[in-house]
């Protein structure tokens, strides 16, 4: 066979160039790798940290986490436009890329022509045969932009941005407030400021403050509402302990638990150790702070040496007193147990797209377990205080109520005249809830 006999081969394609650190096209595609892994069902704080985020240049991370935020945020509506547009399913990274690039389009129409250039360059870096599909999507998208409100009417988890059964646990929990809270759900979140009371009075932590030029507002518990979140290093005396980020609506816990000096005092699922700091700083109290996840841990001895405080940290199980418990009864429990955390969900848009509608039994039947476990463990005569940050009664008055028909030594005591407190989100605080049980002597 002569070289004329053989078929001619095309030279192997060089692989495309790696995008540049600095381009839309590497954010677009950084911030596509979290949100598919959100989708396979991972958390996304753990898929940033696998990431290395903190490695690349501050612009560069800042606008990966700008664009995976709103995309997650927004992720119910993006989907079903995108399920409209694309005749057969790409692999997930690929119809991420797309998801990203199409928010991105909507919130920034004035840089279409980049943004389109630049996610079918993310595409091209992956699958280069597929640069002209990725091209059609994204320009298919800005020629029918304007129909898809009308297309999509009827489409709750687009119009709502909270998957379906999320939207309707919450209509029939909150008939009247249901879209208030999805709607304080899809927003930026507020950021609040605690003053350290051991470090000055809040005149004095607010007066710091304005002269820093960080505007604010003093709200009935003492938290210091900020007009416009700033980063913490801006914020005077912060790395002294003067002022810890906490949100307002959790800073309600120490003064409804109201230790006294000398209390033996639990916060039974404490960390990263905000409250159990809050009630160091609110009186003389032995805490036991104890927490089942031993890297979460740590971040509790950072919260407290930060701020020059101290309790005996344990890692154990609430729901196992044996594993840690020296029998001492305690005199005032914090029980802010583990939840959907479906009041806070504005700061995790994953956690929208994660759970599913069977976890919240899940997490109903564990707090049951930590609240049976802990009653144990508290003094007659004594105080629990439990908390959560979801919106779902199942969590929140169902659990109170199944667990005093459980517990006759458990009384239900009024917090500021109500038996329960239910914080909705908005624009001041997050969504919590607080019951506060006193057992009998
Ligand atoms: C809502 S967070 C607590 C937030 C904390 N109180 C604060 O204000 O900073 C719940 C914590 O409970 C921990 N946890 C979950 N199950 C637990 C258990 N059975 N025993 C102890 N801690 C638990 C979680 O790891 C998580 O850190």
């Amino acid at each position: 066979m002569t070289s004329f006999d053989r078929k001619p081969r095309r030279a192997p394609m060089p692989p495309p160039p790696p995008l540049a650190v600095d381009s839309l096209a590497f954010a677009i595609d950084q911030s596509a790798g979290l949100i598919e892994g959100v989708i396979e069902g991972k958390a996304l704080t753990e898929m940033m940290t696998l990431a290395r985020l903190t490695d690349l240049p501050r612009p560069v991370r800042g606008a990966i986490l700008d664009l995976t935020y709103s995309t997650l945020r927004e992720y119910g509506k993006g989907d079903a436009v995108l399920e409209r547009l694309l005749s057969k399913p790409l692999p997930t990274r690929l119809h991420t890329i797309l998801l990203v690039a199409i928010h991105r389009l909507a919130a920034r129409p004035d840089t279409a022509h980049t943004v389109v250039d630049q996610a079918v360059t993310a595409i091209g870096s992956i699958a280069p045969g597929l640069r002209p599909v990725a091209n059609g999507v994204l320009r298919n998208f800005l020629r029918q932009q304007a129909t898809f409100g009308q297309t999509l009417a009827g489409h709750a988890a687009s119009r709502y941005q909270h998957p379906d059964w999320w939207i309707q646990k919450l209509q029939k929990c909150l008939p009247d407030q249901w879209i208030a809270v999805l709607a304080a759900g899809n927003q930026h979140p507020p950021m609040s400021l605690r003053a350290n009371l051991r470090q000055g009075t809040l005149d004095d932590a607010s007066d710091r403050l304005h002269s820093a030029g960080i505007a604010h507002r003093v709200l009935d518990n003492g938290a210091l509402l900020l007009d416009t979140p700033v980063p913490v290093d801006q914020i005077p005396d912060f790395f002294e302990g003067r002022y810890s980020v906490q949100d307002a609506g959790a800073q309600w816990a120490a003064q409804w638990l109201a230790p006294r000096p000398g209390d033996r005092v639990l916060d039974a699922c404490a960390a990263p150790g905000g409250k159990s700091a809050h009630l160091l700083e609110t009186a003389d109290i032995n805490l036991t702070a104890l927490e089942l996840d031993p890297v979460r841990a740590r971040r509790i001895d950072d919260t407290l040496s930060r701020l020059g405080l101290k309790a005996e940290v344990l890692i154990g199980d609430s729901r196992d007193p044996d594993q840690w418990w020296d029998g001492q009864p305690f005199d005032r429990i914090l029980a802010d147990v583990p939840c959907s955390a479906s009041g806070v969900a504005r700061r995790h848009p994953d956690i929208k797209w994660l759970r599913r509608a069977t976890d919240i039994a899940g997490f109903a039947a564990q707090q049951a377990d930590i609240l049976h476990a802990l009653w144990r463990t508290l003094a007659p005569g004594g105080t629990m205080l439990y908390v959560t940050c979801s919106v779902f009664d199942e969590e929140n008055s169902d659990q109170i109520a199944r667990f005093c028909a459980s517990h006759p030594d458990a009384k239900r005591v009024t917090i500021q005249g109500r038996m329960e407190h239910k914080l909705l989100p908005d624009a001041e605080h997050d969504g919590f809830y607080y019951a506060l049980l006193e057992k009998a002597r």
